[in-house]
């Protein structure tokens, strides 16, 4: 194990995911022997990936797939692409999975991969090569009922309708689920596109309830202007918050009056750069980690990893926190704003809008189609209503010493160790 454990053991997100577990095993009792099982994945693939590049020469990339548990049904997470991606991010993110799918209890296990590579440098033609070729890589691993991809950091529904149609060919037949959050054109479902901004909406605007009187007039800061925050961003507005500022990786955008949502969609879609925004009394900064201490109620990280530490934590102002981002609060920053009386909707339940939809998406798949978008929605509306109730009643009356990811990892790891039990596995 130790020889391919170092492979990732040694990255900070896998540790930070290895200590949350601990944590959470050592208040449900869980042996030392179970968290060591618990802490691997079932199988880590390495492909390489040689692609032609528009200027004659040949270039190659290295990408992963984790599949981290089966216990309650196939790998389901995305694949993310970036120039920093590392295995030991990838395994990180492939437990949460595991974690995330278990709390919303569908029938999926939890996997995920990566592609070091910063796709801003290639070409359309150059990034259907890479992503037709990593897909090809692990096409003996993956399939509809063994492993189920879909997008996460800069990757969308394009990717999905390239992995989808190299799959189908290798398989030899039009393999439907195999990928979600797939084309409108080819059995995706345009709920797909919003369900993760949607549901991490949802989650700020039910704490917000509990927490500081509602979400009508409340302040919004958004971090990472992509699939999730720009959903989440509208959302929030649509019910009443005013989103004061956005961020993308060139820097943000704040106006304390309020943003105007869709010229700030508009602009990031049509310029690439949120911070092209020119409406109204707006300040404009290149320094997106600010955005995360600006004066606002609500705090919504919608970018990436570890971008609440010890370094910025006593300079949040926030008093909740949605976490539309996977692992955006480091554990010793969450105990920092836990003791400050911050609510953290922590990312296994804030965004499990997304694979929540997925689901939908791969049971419309497998049967046929039968929901219309709004069924999906308000399926998923009640889905996630449902589920943030549990865990803020289960955090309130087991773990109100804790921050509310306690509650949250003791419903989502104690389901996957009795399926483990149940099965034999332990
Ligand atoms: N898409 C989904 O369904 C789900 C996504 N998530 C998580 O949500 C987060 C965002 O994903 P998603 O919206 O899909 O990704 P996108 O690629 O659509 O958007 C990412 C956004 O974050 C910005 N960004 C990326 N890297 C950095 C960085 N290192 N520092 C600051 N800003 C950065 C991007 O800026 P720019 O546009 O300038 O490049 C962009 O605005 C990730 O943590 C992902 O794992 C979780 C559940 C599901
Ligand atoms: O919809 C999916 O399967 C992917 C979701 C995902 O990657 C995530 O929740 O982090």
């Amino acid at each position: 194990m130790n020889e391919y454990a170092s492979l990732y053991e040694n990255d900070p997100v896998y540790q930070m995911a290895v200590k949350q577990l601990r944590e959470s095993a050592s208040l449900l009792g869980l042996s030392d022997e179970i968290v060591e099982i618990l802490r691997h994945p079932e199988k880590l693939v390495q492909v390489k990936i040689t692609i032609r590049r528009d200027n004659g020469k040949l270039e190659t990339y290295l990408g992963w797939r984790s599949q981290h548990n089966s216990a309650l049904g196939p790998y389901k997470g995305g694949v993310r692409y970036g120039e920093d991606v590392t295995p030991g991010e990838v395994v990180a993110l492939s437990m949460w999975m595991t974690w995330k799918t278990s709390l919303a209890g569908i029938p999926y296990g939890g996997g995920k991969g990566g592609v070091r590579v910063n796709p801003k440098a290639l070409s359309q033609r150059e990034l259907e090569e890479l992503s037709r070729k990593f897909f090809a890589g692990i096409a003996k691993d993956v399939g509809p009922e063994v492993d189920i991809p879909a997008p996460d950091v800069y990757t969308n529904p394009q990717t999905m309708a390239w992995y989808f149609d190299e799959y189908s060919k290798i398989v030899g037949y039009q393999a439907w689920g195999v990928v979600t959050a797939k084309p409108v054109e080819l059995g995706g479902l345009y709920a797909r596109v919003v369900s993760t901004g949607y549901g991490t909406a949802l989650t700020a605007r039910e704490a917000a309830k509990r927490w500081i009187g509602g979400l009508e007039g409340k302040t919004v800061a958004v971090h990472g202007f992509g699939n999730v925050g720009m959903y989440a961003a509208k959302y929030l507005t649509e019910w009443g918050a005013r989103v004061v500022a956005v961020s993308d990786s060139s820097g943000y955008i704040y106006d304390p009056n309020g943003l105007d949502i869709e010229e700030a969609i508009r602009v990031k879609e049509t310029t690439g750069k949120v911070t092209n925004y020119k409406k109204g009394d707006v300040k404009v900064s290149g320094n997106h980690m600010e955005l995360l201490e600006l004066p606002v109620d609500i705090l919504v990280p919608a970018a990436t990893q570890d971008v609440i530490t010890k370094e910025n934590v006593n300079r949040i102002k926030a008093k909740v926190i949605a976490e539309g981002a996977n692992g955006p609060t480091t554990p010793e920053a969450e105990r920092v704003l836990y003791e400050k009386g911050v609510i953290i909707v922590p990312d296994i339940l804030a965004n499990s809008g997304g694979v929540t939809m997925s689901w939908i998406e791969w049971s419309h798949n497998r049967m046929g189609c039968w929901l219309t978008d709004e069924e999906a929605l308000s399926r998923l509306d009640k889905m996630m209503s449902l589920n943030f109730n549990r865990v803020y009643d289960e955090w309130r009356k087991r773990f109100p010493e804790h921050p509310m990811r306690t509650a949250a990892y003791a419903i989502a790891v104690d389901r996957v160790v009795k399926a483990m039990k149940l099965r034999g596995w332990i």
